[in-house]
């Protein structure tokens, strides 16, 4: 394996690639979200369409491991902030989760809807291939199951897999949202039962959507947003959901807010109309700023840090990557402890006076640093 700033230039395997690859780790370096990653590559194919970040944050747990996100964000400084916030993130995600990787995450900058195609895809396993085991990714936001397959089919490093692996792992992301969201209720208000409760769930896609049908099973009443409009009429239809504008989620009045869709949606701007005492939903880096969740003490709002409550996946996918094989049951018994950890976290929080994501970080930290220390 590579170690921090080891290498330069990395090849694709292929010699008549028109993938190009380059170490901007010394770009990133000058962005505020940079915080001491490993490695930033960045793969380009003019011909092929393709402009990929792949992000490494930390390693000493393990090789990076972290889905790809497809997204058309507005300029490259704005994907590589994404990519940088997402791949930290997941270093903290695998140390809460005891998991044996490190954090690693990739954003191809595109519109999912109109600019991914097969040879972009191409290109892009082409990248994953030449990282040589740096970094082990799979879905996430506007990369699908079937992209998932498409890239495992050329490259070994692509986990989440139908095609000799365990699937798609939002379902088990949503089940260990759904019990975080069973211990942020039992811990505020004193009951886990979601029954007769307003839930507003942003964002409808693979994890949203699986959450939705969790909660409405069990006698939740909901209040949805999607910025696809098909997603939010459907869930009106499935779920008897209230509609909402993605805008004004924020502040419906709920028992819990889950957010579901992208990040930052919890800011100094946001936070003082927020219409929920308790946020806990599967988006990655719903804090805009880390610092943020200082806005949400005072208010007495209940958070429930992103990266503890969404692990589901991330244990899925990882135990698929177990040299022993991946075992169901184990992944199951794995992510029914995440409300355990969400219930530590918060009774630690309450008694030092401190907000929930400091003890998280806290708690990842030490486990990273007892890593380093070994
Ligand atoms: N899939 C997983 O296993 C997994 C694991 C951990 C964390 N997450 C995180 O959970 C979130 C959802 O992931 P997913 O796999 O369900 O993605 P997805 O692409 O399947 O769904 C995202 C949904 O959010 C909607 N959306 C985007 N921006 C929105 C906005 N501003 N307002 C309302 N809706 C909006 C999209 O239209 C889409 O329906 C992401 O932040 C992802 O990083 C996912």
């Amino acid at each position: 394996m590579l170690h921090a700033h080891e290498a330069r230039t990395l090849r694709p395997q292929k010699t008549a690639s028109t993938l190009k690859m380059t170490d901007i780790t010394e770009r990133a370096a000058r962005l505020s979200a940079f915080d001491g990653h490993e490695h930033v590559w960045l793969g380009e194919d003019e011909t092929r369409g393709l402009t990929a970040i792949v992000s490494i944050h930390n390693t000493a747990l393990g090789p990076a491991l972290g889905g790809t996100r497809v997204w058309p964000h507005a300029t490259f400084d704005d994907a590589l902030t994404d990519a940088l916030r997402l791949s930290r993130g997941m270093t903290f995600k695998s140390a809460i989760a005891g998991m044996p990787f490190g954090g690693g995450k990739a954003v191809i900058k595109a519109d999912p809807k109109t600019e991914k195609t097969p040879a972009m895809l191409e290109a892009y396993a082409e990248m994953l291939a030449a990282l040589n085991g740096q970094y082990y990714t799979g879905e996430d936001v506007g990369l699908t199951l079937a992209d998932a397959n498409f890239l495992r089919e050329r490259t070994p490093n692509v986990s989440g897999t139908t095609t000799g692996g365990s699937g798609n792992p939002s379902p088990v992301t949503a089940l260990g949202t759904f019990l975080g969201v069973k211990a942020a209720l039992k811990h505020a208000l004193g009951s886990n039962s979601v029954k007769g409760l307003r839930i507003a769930v942003q964002g409808l896609g693979s994890v949203g959507w699986s959450l939705c049908e969790r909660l409405h099973a069990e006698g939740a009443s909901l209040i949805v947003a999607d910025i696809d409009e098909t997603r939010a009429r459907q869930a009106k239809e499935a779920f008897a959901a209230d509609v909402v504008e993605s805008a004004t989620i924020v502040t419906a009045e709920a028992d819990l807010f889950a957010p579901c869709a992208l990040g930052a949606v919890l800011s100094k701007d946001t936070i003082p109309h927020l219409g929920a005492k308790i946020v806990a939903g599967a988006a990655n880096n719903q804090l805009a700023r880390h610092e943020d969740a200082g806005h949400l003490m005072p208010r007495g709002v209940l958070y429930a840090p992103d990266y503890v409550i969404n692990a589901g996946g991330l244990i899925n996918v990882a135990a698929e990557l177990d040299a022993d094989g991946y075992d169901r049951e184990a992944v199951m018994a794995h992510v029914r402890r995440i409300p355990e950890t969400l219930t530590h976290i918060f009774e630690r929080a309450h008694a030092e006076g401190r907000p929930t994501n400091d003890i998280a970080q806290a708690m990842a930290e030490e486990r990273i640093g007892r890593a380093c220390a070994a």
